[in-house]
């Protein structure tokens, strides 16, 4: 029954659309007739068709000059569908995202950030707030938040850090009020921890925010990289290559891998970016409120 209505719908409304658009679109020997607007209106006891006399919606100049060359198609299909075409979004814009890189020491997560920055609009970067010493060529309020131990634990005591954590004798840790406040503004979020930072904000989190790890292509290029940073002593070195060995056992508790690769940097930040489009093409979207 509903298929013998729907075959009839469909025929009354093509032998209708025929007469609605008596142009060469739908009919190859041009046959003009005086053109009578309809509604078409499918009803349980079948197909209804009443005059209309006008459309009231108003439209947008952009309408009207996207109609203009088939200004006549347009009216044509618009009168036997019953309303004007509207040019509202038709699917609700995505949620703003918190993208999480994460990774060992030495990887390259300020490299691709610094990178992403550069190429992508839209994203905030969330500006860590640091107790250690700033590094050569670092910029406060846009590096880090530089600040002392006794002002990072008074952030503390004010609740004000999204997690924050002691990293080689050294405190770090997130302000929460830049991401409610970009987020508020439609901006996706980014945000640079390591892996014991990114373990504390999973379970924040949880599914709601995207998880990137980085990785070298090798032991050796990340021992390399850190090498020629020249910003560690050899002890330090020493922690921080000991730790990246454990810290590979944690990829599990991440969405995404991505190998920043020796010189191939901007392979690694064009990959972020097709995580964050597809993050942004799902139809389930994350959703986070801080
Ligand atoms: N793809 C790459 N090829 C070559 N060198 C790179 C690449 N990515 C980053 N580097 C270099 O490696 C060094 C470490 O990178 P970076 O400081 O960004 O690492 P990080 O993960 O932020 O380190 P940390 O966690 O210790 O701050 C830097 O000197 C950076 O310029």
């Amino acid at each position: 029954m509903l298929h013998l209505r729907r075959l009839f719908a469909t025929s009354f409304a093509r032998s209708h659309l025929h007469r609605a658009f008596p142009g060469p679109i739908y009919s190859p020997i041009s046959t003009r007739t005086s053109f009578v607007p309809n509604r078409l209106e499918l009803s349980r006891s079948g197909v209804r068709v009443t005059p209309l006399m006008a459309f009231t919606a108003s439209s947008t100049p952009d309408d009207e000059a996207r109609r203009a060359p088939h200004s006549e198609v347009y009216r044509g299909l618009e009168t036997v569908l019953g309303s004007k075409f509207s040019s509202e979004p038709l699917t609700p814009p995505p949620h703003p995202l918190i993208i999480v890189i994460s990774g060992p020491s030495g990887v390259g997560k300020d490299a691709v950030i610094k990178r992403l920055q550069e190429v992508r609009e839209g994203l905030h970067f969330v500006v860590t707030a640091t107790s250690r010493a700033k590094r050569p060529g670092e910029v406060e309020g846009k590096d880090y938040y530089f600040v002392t131990k006794e002002e990072f634990l008074s952030m503390i005591e004010r609740n004000e850090l999204l997690e924050y954590a002691l990293v080689y004798g050294e405190y770090k840790g997130i302000p929460k009020q830049q991401i409610r406040e970009y987020m508020a503004k439609g901006y996706d979020i980014v945000l640079r921890v390591d892996i014991q930072g990114a373990e504390t904000l999973r379970s924040i989190f949880g599914k709601s925010a995207v998880f990137i790890f980085l990785v070298a292509e090798s032991e050796a290029a990340l021992v390399k990289r850190l090498v020629d940073r020249k910003t560690e002593t050899s002890d330090m070195l020493l922690v921080r290559v000991a730790t990246a060995r454990e810290e590979v056992k944690h990829l599990r508790n991440f969405d995404y891998v991505v190998v920043n690769e020796e010189g191939k940097l901007n392979n690694a930040v064009k990959l972020v970016e097709s995580i964050i489009d597809a993050e942004k093409a799902k139809v389930d979207q994350r959703k986070m409120q801080i």
